[in-house]
């Protein structure tokens, strides 16, 4: 038996491939998507297995910025939680399953209409986090701006100012890099939800779960914990050989499909390198540098796309807990994508266990146990 379903390939996809540690979505590379694209481009690409012409992009972004608001029920839903300790993404879990209450077509199943669904989710979802991180501070969402990018839109949603270049860019850049990974455990968990001919907000609110756990998405958040508690340069090693010597896990390193490196790591790491100097914090990239090379070196372990995106986020002044909801934001894409490509040649997703439990018991009463 794989444990962990190691090796196992349990579908096909048109829509992104790891093929000897390059990643490619539709056949393109994702050096040349980060290099050249915009998120919404990539969207589309993930959508319609092709790259839009102007126009198609035009209309593309068009459509999802309309549909970035939320419905008031929502935002109220989000007030009514308990600010002070729910985590933003059981915040977003919920939200995304409230949301579909106030769907109509949310039990419609024909293709036209869970496109219009993806459509709505992959808008709302960038409003849900954003409202969410003003609400627990005692400020006001931010309606979306319709000339604005996704990235753009974004930040301006979550700090209630329009950003500079750079910080559209590095955003825009870091959805480009998170948007769609193959058969990773969240977009499993999607597959395997809308499998059984659930609906979209299902599949997305699994997946969403799935993703926010420490061994997927959620290590983004850890690795900034683990590098504010080494808090300077020189304690990094000490600390991560302490990590090691007890057998504890260092997170954003290793990766169960890549051998040789994560190929989304060294854009995070050149945006991390020229936004922590902008910052002045240049001190977050030198100690993830040096934990990157001496994990590397010790254990033979490289790092992850979650690794260097935690220096980048907080480069951006972004709360930590958010570092995970914007992965969400950006891998909702890869989600719908596969949950399109799922309902258009479905069958139910049903493994088998290999049973390793006692055999042959005889039930005994209660008052004889
Ligand atoms: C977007 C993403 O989801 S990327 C991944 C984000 N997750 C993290 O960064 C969490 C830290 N990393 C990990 O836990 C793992 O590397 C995973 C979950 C990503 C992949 O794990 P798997 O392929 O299942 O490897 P597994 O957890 O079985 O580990 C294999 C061996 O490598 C070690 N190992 C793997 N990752 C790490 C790590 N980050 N730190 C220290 N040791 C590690 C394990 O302890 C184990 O050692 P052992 O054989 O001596 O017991
Ligand atoms: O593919 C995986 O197992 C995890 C990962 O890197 C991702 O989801 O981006």
């Amino acid at each position: 038996m794989a444990k962990g379903l190691e090796g196992i390939v349990a579908t096909e996809t048109s829509i992104s491939s790891i093929i000897d540690d390059q990643l490619t979505y539709v056949g393109y590379t994702i050096d040349d998507l980060a290099e050249n694209s915009s998120f919404e481009e990539v969207v589309y690409l993930l959508w319609n297995l092709k790259l839009p012409k102007k126009a198609e992009l035009d209309e593309f972004k068009a459509n999802l910025a309309a549909e970035m608001e939320l419905p008031e029920a929502v935002i109220d839903h989000l007030r009514s939680y308990d600010l002070s300790t729910v985590h933003p993404m059981a915040a977003l879990r919920s939200a995304v399953s409230i949301l579909g209450l106030y769907d109509e077509e949310a039990d419609v199943m024909d293709e036209a209409a869970n496109k219009r669904k993806a459509v709505r989710l992959q808008a709302q979802i960038a409003t849900i986090v954003t409202a969410f991180a003003r609400i627990r501070k005692g400020k006001e969402p931010v309606k979306p701006k319709k000339d604005l990018s996704f990235a753009a839109n974004f930040l301006y949603m979550l700090n209630g100012e329009e950003p500079k270049d750079i910080e559209e860019e590095a955003i825009n850049k870091a959805l480009i890099l998170h948007a769609d990974h193959e058969l990773n455990a969240s977009t499993f968990t999607a597959r395997v939800c809308v499998a059984t001919l659930s609906d979209i907000y299902s599949g997305v609110t699994a997946a969403i779960g799935a993703l926010k756990g420490p061994l997927h998405g959620g290590a983004n958040e850890r690795v900034m914990a683990m590098l504010t508690e080494i808090g300077e340069e020189d304690n990094a090693i000490p600390y991560i050989k302490k990590k090691m010597d007890n057998k504890e896990k260092i997170m954003g390193m290793g990766h169960r499909v890549y051998e040789n490196g994560d190929p989304r790591a060294k854009f995070l790491r050149e945006m991390s390198k020229e936004l922590t100097k902008i910052t002045g914090q240049s001190k977050w990239y030198n100690m993830s540098i040096k934990i990157e090379e001496f994990v590397k070196e010790e254990k033979g372990l490289p790092a992850n796309v979650d690794f260097y995106s935690a220096s980048v986020y907080h480069s951006l002044g972004i709360d930590h807990d958010l570092f995970t909801p914007i992965f969400a934001t950006s891998r909702i894409s890869g989600w719908l994508a596969h949950i399109l490509e799922q309902y258009d040649n479905n069958r139910l997703i049903r493994p088998r266990a290999e049973y390793v439990g006692p055999k042959t018991q005889k039930y005994v009463p209660i008052e004889e146990r």
